[in-house]
């Protein structure tokens, strides 16, 4: 099949348990939950999205014929003097809309370790090596189990102890960026410290000014 990919970059996974660890970020374009449109964002199940996925024309964007394609240009981004902590990130807009078995063994035979970040409406395929869900207010959840679920707070209406009976091996909140990005850190530090089963995710990448 066909990938509609936004970007390609080499920089550190910013957020969650693997922060500071050396990644390929593949992003593919479009989402099931906001258009990416600024007029549509306010009627947008998910309103607050920091990310521009609308088409392929970022860096090493475009659009590519198959798997293997992909994958090339994925492994083109590893620095050639060190393979075996190959990491690939697909992300998005929301990787499993085009995320598949294909691509996943090209990841693979090419020696990847496989991390997602997902909202968790669609089903994971089988292979992907560490799952990160993002749960969004207003979304149905349908990944229920994984590596770490990504709480960013607050979302209106939300409550922390819906997710806490699920099967994730990490969980993490991190504060909605924007114009109250303070105010949100403020409230994660405080939701960690009241309650130890959930720990704090920066997004060190914008901290660090790296892509
Ligand atoms: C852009 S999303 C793409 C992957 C997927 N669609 C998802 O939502 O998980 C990547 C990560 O950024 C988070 N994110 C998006 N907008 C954010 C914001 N304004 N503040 C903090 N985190 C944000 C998402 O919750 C998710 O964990
Ligand atoms: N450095 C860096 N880390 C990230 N972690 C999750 C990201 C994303 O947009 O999915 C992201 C991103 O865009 N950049
Ligand atoms: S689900 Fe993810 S990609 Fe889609 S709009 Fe929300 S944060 Fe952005
Ligand atoms: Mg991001």
């Amino acid at each position: 099949m066909t990938y509609s990919i936004k970007e390609i970059f080499y920089t550190l996974q910013g957020e969650g348990a693997h922060a500071g660890r050396p990644a390929v970020f593949c992003r593919f374009s479009g989402c099931n939950l906001w258009t990416g449109r600024e007029q549509d964002r306010a009627s947008a199940v998910c309103t607050f999205c920091d990310t521009d996925f609308v088409g392929t024309d970022g860096e090493r964007g475009g659009k590519f014929r198959d798997a293997e394609a992909l994958a090339a240009e994925i492994d083109s981004l590893w620095p050639a003097t060190y393979a075996p902590s190959k990491y690939v990130v697909f992300t998005g807009g929301e990787p499993l809309l085009q995320l598949d078995a294909a691509l996943i063994d090209a990841m693979h035979a090419r020696g990847f370790t496989i991390a997602i970040e997902t909202n968790g409406t669609l089903p994971v395929p089988p292979g992907v090596d560490w799952i990160c869900v993002s749960p969004k207010m207003g979304s149905t959840l349908v990944v229920e189990k994984g590596n770490e679920i990504k709480v960013v707070i607050p979302q209106a209406g939300q409550l922390l102890s819906a997710y806490e009976h699920l099967d994730f091996d990490n969980f993490f909140v991190q504060p909605m960026d924007g114009i109250l990005a303070a105010q949100n850190t403020r409230l994660a530090i405080e939701t960690c410290r009241k309650n130890p089963k959930w720990k704090l995710s920066l997004q060190t990448h914008k901290l660090l000014q790296i892509p």
